[in-house]
Parts: structure tokens; sequence; C-alpha cells
């Protein structure tokens, strides 16, 4: 399946260093899962980590889910030799951490051929850079870093993340005039389900494919909030149904619930029972 076709509502962290979350995560109904070496394992385990992963993937069935690697950056003395591990990995991505322009990039590109490679988006000169980044021939998602954003921005955490929008959305107008996937930011208060709802409806009004997660508890949330809703389904129907039933007459303009559907208006309802149909074929 292709990124682009590829459902990410639910893109799950696990640390490299966990063999019983790298067991769990086989049982676990995500869409992704993000294998960390990087913020989430301990300086003194990255090595073990790193040898613990790269076997791990070579037998492990993870099912549909999306294998995304993300490595140490290549200016800390792990990432050439994190890139190195998966070299012909049976892997869907390598997500480059603290991404800040196209050239970071292209010097994880040289070190792997042909694999994709996703970008953290997570410092303010990578939100600046936010298009170049994107626009790079290899890349194909974007991930929100926004704790290590708001470390850089000195922004407080709040719970309509204003002082984040400006950044959040730079990387969705870049993702999406590039193509690529977007994945909203964690929500580090994972006991917290109605927090996270809040903040997932947000990320998914705002065009978000999906969230990244840092604990099981936060899958389901995620996965109904990222999914077409029974009504956006339903409604996705009648539109298709009354614009070509308006173009039979010769129409190019229908009405549906007191409301224009133009073309353009089709071409959002196909997606949503394109993406339905990408969650079932997923789900098996
Ligand atoms: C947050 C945690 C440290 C909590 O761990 P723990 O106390 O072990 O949780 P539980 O006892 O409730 O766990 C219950 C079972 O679930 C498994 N588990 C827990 N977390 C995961 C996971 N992420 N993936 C898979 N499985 C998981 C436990 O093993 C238990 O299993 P079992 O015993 O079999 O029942 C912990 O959740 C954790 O480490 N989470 C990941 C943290 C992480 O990855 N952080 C880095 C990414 S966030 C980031 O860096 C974002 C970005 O860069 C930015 O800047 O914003
Ligand atoms: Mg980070």
């Amino acid at each position: 399946m292709q990124s682009s076709a590829r459902p990410y509502r639910s893109v799950l962290y696990i640390p490299g260093s966990k063999e019983r979350a790298l067991e769990k995560a086989k049982t676990l109904p995500v869409d992704a899962i993000i294998f960390d070496l990087e913020d989430a394992v301990a300086v003194d385990e990255k090595v073990n980590a790193r040898g613990l992963l790269a076997e791990t993937l070579k037998t492990a069935d993870y099912g549909p889910r999306a294998r995304i690697v993300r490595i140490n950056g290549l200016d800390t003395e792990w990432g050439a030799d994190d890139v190195a591990a998966f070299v012909g990995a049976d892997i869907e991505a390598i997500l480059i951490p603290k991404v800040g322009s196209a050239a970071d990039v292209q010097a994880v590109a040289d070190l792997i051929p042909d694999v994709p490679l996703w970008a953290m988006m997570e410092t303010p000169i990578g939100m600046l850079n936010a298009l170049e980044i994107a626009a790079h021939p290899r890349m194909e998602g974007f991930v929100m870093g926004t704790n290590d954003l708001a470390k850089e921005l000195k922004c407080r955490f709040r719970a309509d993340r204003l002082p984040m929008v400006t950044s959040l959305q730079l990387c969705l107008l870049a993702a999406r005039a590039e193509g690529i996937a977007a994945v909203d930011g964690v929500y580090n208060a994972f006991k917290d389900e109605e927090g996270l709802k809040v903040e997932c409806d947000q990320g998914r009004d705002m065009g978000f494919d999906g969230k990244t997660l840092i604990h099981p508890a936060q899958v389901a949330i995620a996965n109904e909030a990222f999914a077409p809703s029974a009504a956006e389904i339903d409604l996705a129907e009648r539109q298709i149904e009354a614009f070509e039933k308006a173009e039979a007459e010769g129409l190019g303009v229908a009405v549906v619930d007191g409301k224009i559907v133009e073309n353009l208006h089709i071409v959002t309802a196909k997606e949503t029972l394109a993406k339905v149909a990408a969650i079932k074929s997923l789900e098996g």
C-alpha cells in the first residue's frame, strides 16, 4: 500500500529497547508503529536497542501495520550506524528526527537506498523549511514533534495548542502541497482520555491523517477520531448519488441537506469512501 493511500489514524511509538512492548505491538489495532531508537531510548541502551530492533524486524510479524524506524540524528554518535542497521530491512520508512532542511533528508538518503523517508517536524528551522523538506523526492510523511517544538519555541502547553497552530498548519500546508502523509504530535497525559479525544478532534479538524501515540490505551480513541464517522459516510454516499442524478439531468450542481454539492465536493466524498475501504482492508 502506498503511503498516500494507507491509513495513519494511530501511529504508536515503541521504545526499541523494550522487548515486552515490541511483542505487545503485534496484537494492537494500530495503523503504524514507530520503532524508536531516539528519545525513548536511554543513552546507555542505544546500541543494544539498535541490535534488538534490527533482529526483531527480521523475524517478527507485525501484520499489516506500517513499520517505521526512528533513528538518532546523523549529528549524534549513533545516527549513521542506526541507518546502516536497516539497509535492506523490511520496513515502510526511516523517520529522521529534528529535520531542518532538505539537505538533512539527503544526508540520510545518501546512506540508504530506496526506502521512503519521513521527517520529524519539531524545530523552528524545520517549520520555516517545511516545503523544501516535503518536496524531497524520497520524503513520504511528516510527524509533528510537539514536545521538542514546545521546548524550542519556549511556549506553554495549552489545551487549545494556540502557540503551535502556526507550526502545525505550516507543516500541513507543505505536506498537502507535496501529497505526503501528515501525522499529529503526541498527547503526553496518556491516562487522560477526554483530553486526548479533544486533541485528536482538533488534529482531525485541521486535516491531519492521524495521531502519534505513546501508550496502547490511546489507540482506540485515535482510530475513531481519524476514521470517517457514520454521518460523514452517509453524507458522502448521498452527495455522490445526488450529484450523479443532477449530472444525468444535465446539471452541474446538486443540493443535499440544503447545501450545494459541486464536483469538488464529490472529490472529497470519494476520498472519504476510499479511506473507509482502506481501513477495512487494513483491518481485514
Ligand atoms: C509511558 C510509558 C513509559 C508507560 O509504560 P508502563 O508504565 O509500562 O505502562 P503500562 O504498565 O500501562 O503498560 C501496559 C502494557 O502496555 C505495554 N505498553 C506500554 N507502552 C507501550 C507502547 N508504547 N507500545 C507497546 N506496548 C506498550 C506495556 O508493555 C504493558 O504490556 P503488558 O505488560 O504485556 O500488559 C510507556 O507507555 C512508554 O514507554 N511509551 C512510549 C514512550 C515513547 O516512545 N516516547 C518517545 C516518543 S514521544 C516523542 O519523542 C515525540 C516527539 O519526538 C516530540 O518531540 O514530541
Ligand atoms: Mg522529538
